[in-house]
């Protein structure tokens, strides 16, 4: 099972409606990034508004809270923790109150720096009341900049983020009167940026904008190194100097939802063209394609398409079990993936299956997998993945399992044992620099054994 990234929503109404149902709708859509906790902070140019809580959109939010926390400015934030447990403490956003001011803050990402940051900040006497490596940002900015908040600049703030906070992070900082939107300048988490007639919204993904039924061509990304300011009176926007972009692919491969375009490409195409990949490195005699539901989907009809071997619903997933990294502990993990899918005995039977998953990080999905479709009487699974093989850890948002727990610090035959497949076959990082061509260099391979 993998873990998701954190998702942030932020909004500016100009009529000046209530921003905090906007809020749950964009969040709603990037559920799929964190499902740990939820929360909203909502002003209303007086004073900031917090609801946070563990658990998800609709589980934390209803009519009433909707209701208490009201303002025409605000941003949310869904959690999936990277740094500090998943105690209600941690949620997101942050606020806190400097020289009588209000500001909060919500992030995606993780610091690179967060413990010398945190010790170097502690030697100067600051308390730290979470776990969460995006409280330092807070006590960065109010230890640097002594004016009461409403006087800082734009370029004050994202300077200073940018020369003592390490990547990753997507940021939103919600003061009384302003929204800031922060992308580090690496690039390694997404964010998008839509105006329309009624206001400014902010998204991890454009799949967040779909509720507002969007213009599509006035969405575009926050740059690496941009920094992007919305106010009554205008939309401001400063782009630092930077020399090297670090697109996340796991992005592509798993976290973000399908029909978000991340990075400049559209997510289902980039897996489906994985999935291609796949299958012209790792062809096989067989009868049926079967995807992984539901994020392998895109690379199986990518591999059927090159392969010619038909597509089928061999696996049925229960959509109404979140995702099963959710359960802490490995006993529940197994019995998660039993409880998400089940086999269709009918389409499986006798067959040779080529099965395709996104990805393979400990190997229990996928191990479990093989055995349930060779239990429902497959003749042959042969396991092909579309993407690279998952090698390392990664410091940069992602909670990968520690290096040793990787299936893939083993070789091919050994993974193939494992998992109990009858052949098995992702796609090379030379496949991957094909399908990117020039781009291959704004990205950040690291987990996959690259750079
Ligand atoms: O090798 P593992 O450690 O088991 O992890 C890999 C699996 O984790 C992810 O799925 P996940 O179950 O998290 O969610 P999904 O339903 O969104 O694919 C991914 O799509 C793989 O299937
Ligand atoms: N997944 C994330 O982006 C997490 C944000 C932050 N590092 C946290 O742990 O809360
Ligand atoms: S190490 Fe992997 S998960 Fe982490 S930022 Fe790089 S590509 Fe993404
Ligand atoms: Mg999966």
């Amino acid at each position: 099972m993998l873990m998701e990234e954190c998702g942030v929503f932020g909004v500016f109404l100009k009529n000046e409606a209530n921003v905090s149902p906007y809020i749950v709708e964009g969040l709603i859509a990037l559920q799929h990034r964190g499902q740990e906790a939820a929360g909203i902070a909502c002003s209303n140019f007086k004073k900031i508004e917090l609801y946070k809580k563990s658990g998800t959109v609709s589980q934390v939010f209803n009519d009433k809270v909707l209701n208490e926390i009201t303002g025409t400015l605000g941003i949310g934030h869904v959690r999936y923790s990277t740094k500090g447990g998943s105690s209600a403490d941690n949620a997101q956003p942050f606020l806190i109150k400097y020289k009588n001011e209000y500001f909060s803050i919500a992030h995606n990402g993780q610091i690179e720096n967060a413990e010398k940051v945190k010790r170097e900040l502690e030697k100067n006497g600051t308390i730290f009341m979470t776990g969460s490596d995006t409280e330092l940002i807070l006590h960065i900015l109010v230890g640097k900049l002594k004016t009461p908040p409403h006087k800082w600049t734009l370029e004050e703030i994202s300077s200073i983020i940018f020369e003592n906070i390490k990547p990753s992070y997507s940021l939103l900082i919600l003061f009384e009167d302003r929204i800031i939107a922060i992308r580090d300048k690496k690039g390694y988490r997404p964010l998008s940026i839509y105006e329309d007639e009624y206001g400014h919204y902010i998204s991890s993904e454009d799949c967040g904008f779909k509720f507002l039924n969007p213009n599509y061509k006035k969405i575009r990304e926050i740059k690496p190194g941009e920094a992007v300011e919305i106010s009554k009176y205008e939309v401001k926007s400063i782009q630092h100097e930077t020399n090297e972009y670090k697109h996340c692919f796991f992005e592509h491969v798993y976290f973000a939802r399908p029909d978000s375009n991340v990075f400049g490409r559209n997510v289902h195409l980039m897996r489906e063209r994985l999935g291609q990949q796949c299958a012209i490195e790792n062809p096989v005699d067989a009868d049926i394609v079967v995807p992984v539901m539901e994020s392998g989907f895109s690379g199986a009809l990518g591999y059927s398409k090159i392969s010619g071997i038909p597509i089928e619903l061999g696996l049925m997933k229960n959509r109404y079990i979140g995702r099963t990294f959710i359960n802490p502990g490995q006993t529940n993990r197994e019995i998660g993936v039993r409880r998400k899918l089940s086999p269709i005995i009918q389409v499986i039977k006798n067959k040779r299956i080529v099965l395709i998953d996104d990805s393979i990080v400990r190997g229990t999905t996928m191990k479990r997998i093989v055995d349930m479709l060779k239990e429902a009487g497959a003749n042959e699974v042969h396991v092909r993945i579309a993407s690279p093989a998952v090698k390392d850890t990664c410091s940069w948002g992602v909670d990968i399992p520690n290096k040793k727990d990787l299936i893939a610090q083993k070789n091919i035959e050994d993974i193939k044992s494992e998992i109990h497949a009858d052949s098995l076959g992702y796609v090379s990082l030379n496949g991957v620099k094909e399908i990117l061509g020039s781009e291959y260099k704004n990205y950040c391979f690291f987990c996959f054994g690259g750079k």
